[in-house]
C-alpha cells in the first residue's frame, strides 16, 4: 500500500508531491539522504514535501505526484522490482513525456532502459522509457569517489560510485557529466549519468544531491516550476550557497585525488 514516509510540518504556500518508487527496497549508500534534501530545498522555496513510497503492487498515477525519486539497488533487490515495474511501466513513461521532473540512481537509472545485465549475467528489462542499456563486466566493479563536469550548465558534481553495470546512453540523451575523475557510465566513452527532459540520471551515491547542492536546487526549481510558472523563485545564492558554504564539503570532495 502506498503511504506517506515523510511530510512537512507546518504552514507552506505551495505543495510539492513526490513518489519516491521503490523507497523501501532501492536505497543503496545513502540514496534515501536525498529525500531530505529534496524535502528541504521544496520548503525554502515554499513547497510543503509529501513524499510517498510507491512500491510492489502500487498504483502509480503520473498525474498524482510533481517530481519522482527512485533510487539504487543490489541485484536481488532489481529483480524483484523487475517483475513488479511493467505495471507502472505505462506512467512512469506518461511522467517523463509529460515533462515531469525525476531523479533516478544507479539502479533506477539502469531501470529506466531497455535492460540490465545482472552480474550473474540474467538479463531483465527495463521500462524503455529511454533507449539506454546496460550490460554487465567480468569479475569487476566501478567502484570509488568521482568528479564529472556539466558543460551545459557550468557544474562540477561530486559523488562515489559503486556499480557493475556499463550504461550506453541512447542519441537522444545527454550525459549529467563529462567524467574529470573516475569511471561512469561505462569507463569507455567518458560519460557519466544522463539527462532527458527533465529526468536526472546518476551513478552518484554519496547521496548526490547531499553532496551537491546546486543540482539539488536544479531538480526541485524544475519540478517546481513546471507546477507554478508564474510563481518567482528565490535564487541558489538566496537560499543555499551560503549554508552549503558552511558545511565541510570541500574535505570529502578532497577524497577525489587528482
Ligand atoms: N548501486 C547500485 O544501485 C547498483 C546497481 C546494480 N546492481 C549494479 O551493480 O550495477
Amino acid at each position: 500500500m502506498t503511504y506517506t514516509s515523510i511530510k512537512s510540518q507546518g504552514d507552506f504556500p505551495y505543495d510539492l508531491h513526490v513518489a519516491h518508487l521503490y523507497g523501501d527496497l532501492m536505497n543503496t549508500y545513502g540514496d534515501n539522504g536525498n529525500v531530505l534534501m529534496l524535502k528541504y530545498v521544496g520548503e525554502k522555496l515554499g513547497a510543503r514535501m509529501t513524499f510517498d513510497i510507491v512500491s510492489l503492487e502500487d498504483d502509480f498515477k503520473a498525474d498524482d505526484y510533481d517530481l519522482v525519486f527512485f533510487g539504487g539497488g543490489q541485484d536481488y533487490e532489481q529483480f524483484i522490482i523487475s517483475q513488479d515495474l511493467p505495471t507502472k511501466a505505462v506512467e512512469i513513461k506518461k511522467f517523463i513525456e509529460n515533462d515531469g521532473t525525476m531523479l533516478a540512481i544507479c539502479g533506477g537509472f539502469q531501470f529506466l532502459g531497455k535492460y540490465y545485465i545482472e552480474a550473474s549475467g540474467r538479463k531483465i528489462d527495463g521500462i524503455s522509457a529511454m533507449e539506454h542499456y546496460t550490460l554487465n563486466q567480468k569479475n569487476n566493479r566501478f567502484i570509488g569517489d568521482i568528479e564529472i563536469h556539466n558543460d551545459e550548465f557550468d557544474e562540477t558534481y561530486y559523488g562515489f560510485e559503486n556499480h557493475q553495470g556499463r550504461t550506453f546512453l541512447a542519441d537522444n540523451q545527454k550525459p549529467l557529466g563529462r567524467v574529470i575523475i573516475g569511471q561512469g557510465n561505462n569507463n569507455e566513452d567518458g560519460t557519466e549519468g544522463m539527462t532527458y527532459k527533465n529526468v536526472f540520471g546518476s551513478y552518484f551515491h554519496g547521496p548526490i544531491l547531499s553532496r551537491n547542492a546546486l543540482l539539488a536546487y536544479r531538480i526541485v526549481t524544475t519540478a517546481f516550476h513546471q507546477k507554478y510558472p508564474d510563481v518567482a523563485m528565490p535564487a541558489f545564492e538566496t537560499i543555499l550557497a551560503d549554508e552549503t558554504k558552511g558545511q565541510k564539503i570541500a574535505d570529502v570532495k578532497r577524497k577525489v585525488e587528482k
